[in-house]
């Protein structure tokens, strides 16, 4: 506030607590009076909504292939008053080119974005979207909830099951969740020692599901 925008990208493993931070990021600023808009795409709960498991959730405009975020502050310095600022959730699902737009929207238009997101994928390689932030954001901030592997180490990696063991291979997006119940394609966070063992929860307890698949 009165400060130079900055372009922060808050950075977990699934189930760290970013979408919860994201909405508290909103109230505070917006408690504030300032002015910002919410985005997301692709959220487990679905289309225009930002989803948290504490069981937060607010309506926000739908990221596609085609949003321009530099035209989108630009219509609302001319229609709206302006912006102050942008919560930009499920980060690593945009364009690097989206990522270079907000980028500019902080340089050139003075407005402050929170972007949060998941830096890797199941194979443990970069998302195109999260590897741009990494690159030009002014901070990384990782998030202060730590998730935990099975074993107590803190977890910096998610793995992917189908059916319930771990795979590393497939489409590197695959909308899911971590739940027990979360269906056919799943997630786990676990340490790296673990996820380069492949050794989920399953795995270490001897259950039926937790097999090596190959
Ligand atoms: N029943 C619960 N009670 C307390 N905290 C919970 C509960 N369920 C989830 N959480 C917290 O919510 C976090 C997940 O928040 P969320 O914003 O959905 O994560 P992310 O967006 O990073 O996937 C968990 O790490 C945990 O700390
Ligand atoms: C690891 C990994 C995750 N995804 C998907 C699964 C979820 O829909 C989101 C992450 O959401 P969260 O709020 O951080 O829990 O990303 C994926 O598509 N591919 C992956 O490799």
């Amino acid at each position: 506030m009165g400060s130079v925008a900055e372009l922060v990208f808050f950075s977990g493993t699934m189930d760290s607590g970013k979408s919860t931070l994201a909405l508290q990021v909103d109230h505070n600023h917006r408690a504030r009076g300032r002015r910002g808009l919410l985005f997301t795409r692709d959220d487990r709960a679905g289309v225009d909504v930002i989803s948290s498991r504490l069981g937060l959730r607010r309506a926000a405009r739908e990221v596609t292939a085609e949003t321009d975020f530099e035209a989108v502050v630009a219509h609302a310095a001319t229609e709206d008053g302006g912006l102050d600022y942008l919560v930009c959730d499920e980060a690593q699902f945009y364009r690097p080119e989206q990522v270079e737009q907000l980028a500019r929207v902080v340089d050139e238009a003075g407005v402050d974005v929170y972007a949060f997101g998941i830096t890797s994928d199941f194979r443990t390689r970069l998302f195109p979207g999260s590897a741009r932030l990494v690159e030009l954001a002014d901070r990384v901030q990782v998030l202060q909830v730590e998730a935990l592997c099975w074993c107590g180490a803190r977890a910096t990696h998610n793995a992917r099951t189908v059916d319930g063991i771990m795979v590393v291979e497939g489409e590197q997006v695959v909308i899911g969740d971590v739940a027990a119940d979360a269906g056919v394609v799943g997630y786990e966070v676990l340490c790296r020692r673990h996820h380069m063992r492949r050794e989920t929860a399953a795995v270490a307890s001897g259950s039926d599901r937790g097999q090596l698949r190959d």
